[in-house]
């Protein structure tokens, strides 16, 4: 029996550099682990099926839950001939903008590589991940880091100062692809500076990373779901230093150097949100 720990992640920056023939986004974002984590578990069964369970009734337990779709591609690739149990404890919110199910995936990806005995590197992980989705390879191994091409190009950095994050997320759920066909390239106005974000966060002053932070997916999710912008202001009103749309929403972060002042917005937002996290960077 082995666990893993699946990480959310939040966007620092997410510019978009064009739409390309495939269909997908040409990206560069500044990823950043935080600590709120889904637990995964991973046991041997007798036969050779992929079983799943979950605390949370909503997310699919079967082939489509990217957990499960990652033991297969396992299975496959490696001609494993062993099944698996993988219990999930569910923590990260579901179509938030925070990577749970690719989280899901790239611990379900870990752990098996440790369960089964395969003896994949990180790296070679991360490349199996970028099958199972964009933000896979990233969250195999998480930390700080700019993505690239669709999401799945990872450049590692330092690991950034421990700054607090609070998350908030309307009771709305998004979806990536919506948000993506929605975006018209040409109609961004502002793209972040990644290379900024980049410097900023060598200096570990929040102040300066606080003033790059920027995401060209908030235009469109903020046109379809007004409510989150309104959050993000919020968010602003408390006292975060900064803030920002995480993904392609709907959850809105905000930084804050002091855990005094971000217990005291936890406390002011969850008199608008049910789902208000306490959590920092990983
Ligand atoms: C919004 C982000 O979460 C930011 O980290 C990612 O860019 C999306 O990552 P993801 O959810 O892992 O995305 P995928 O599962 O690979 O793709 C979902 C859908 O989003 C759109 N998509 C995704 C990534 C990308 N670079 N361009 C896109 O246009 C595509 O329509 C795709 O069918
Ligand atoms: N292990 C999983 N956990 C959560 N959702 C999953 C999982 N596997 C599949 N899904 C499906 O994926 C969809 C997106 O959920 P997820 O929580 O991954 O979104 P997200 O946080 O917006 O992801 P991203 O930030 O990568 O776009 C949900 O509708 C859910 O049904």
């Amino acid at each position: 029996m082995f666990s893993e720990k699946a990480k959310a992640k939040i966007n620092l920056t997410l510019d978009v550099l064009y739409k390309r023939p495939d269909g997908y986004h040409e990206v560069e974002m500044v990823m950043q682990t935080v600590d709120l984590s889904d637990h995964l578990v991973f046991e041997d069964r007798d036969d050779s099926t992929i079983t799943l369970s979950c605390g949370v009734p909503y997310i699919p337990l079967d082939h489509r839950n990217l957990a499960y779709k990652a033991a297969a591609l396992l299975q496959e690739q490696f001609g494993i001939r062993r099944g698996v149990h993988i219990s999930i404890e569910k923590n990260i919110p579901v179509a938030a903008g925070l990577a749970g199910g690719s989280s899901d995936a790239a611990a379900a990806l870990r752990g098996l590589n440790r369960l089964w005995d395969l003896g994949l590197s990180l790296d070679e992980l991360a490349e199996l991940g970028a099958e199972l989705g964009s933000d896979v390879p990233f969250c195999v191994y998480g930390g700080t880091a700019i993505a690239r091409g669709r999401g799945e190009k990872i450049e590692r950095l330092p690991a950034a100062a421990p700054l607090w994050v609070v998350l908030v997320k309307p009771p709305i759920a998004v979806s990536t692809a919506d948000i993506y066909g929605n975006l018209n390239v040409r109609e961004i106005v502002v793209h972040p500076d990644t290379q900024a974000m980049v410097k900023a966060l060598e200096t570990g002053e929040p102040e300066r990373i606080v003033d790059h932070l920027g995401n060209v997916l908030e235009t469109v999710t903020f046109k379809l779901h007004p409510e989150v912008e309104k959050l993000k202001y919020q968010m602003m009103k408390f006292g975060a230093m900064g803030a920002l749309m995480s993904g392609s929403g709907p959850t809105v972060f905000g930084i804050v150097d002091r855990e005094s002042r971000a217990q005291r917005i936890c406390n002011a937002l969850r008199g608008f949100s049910k789902e208000v996290y306490l959590t920092r960077f990983l």
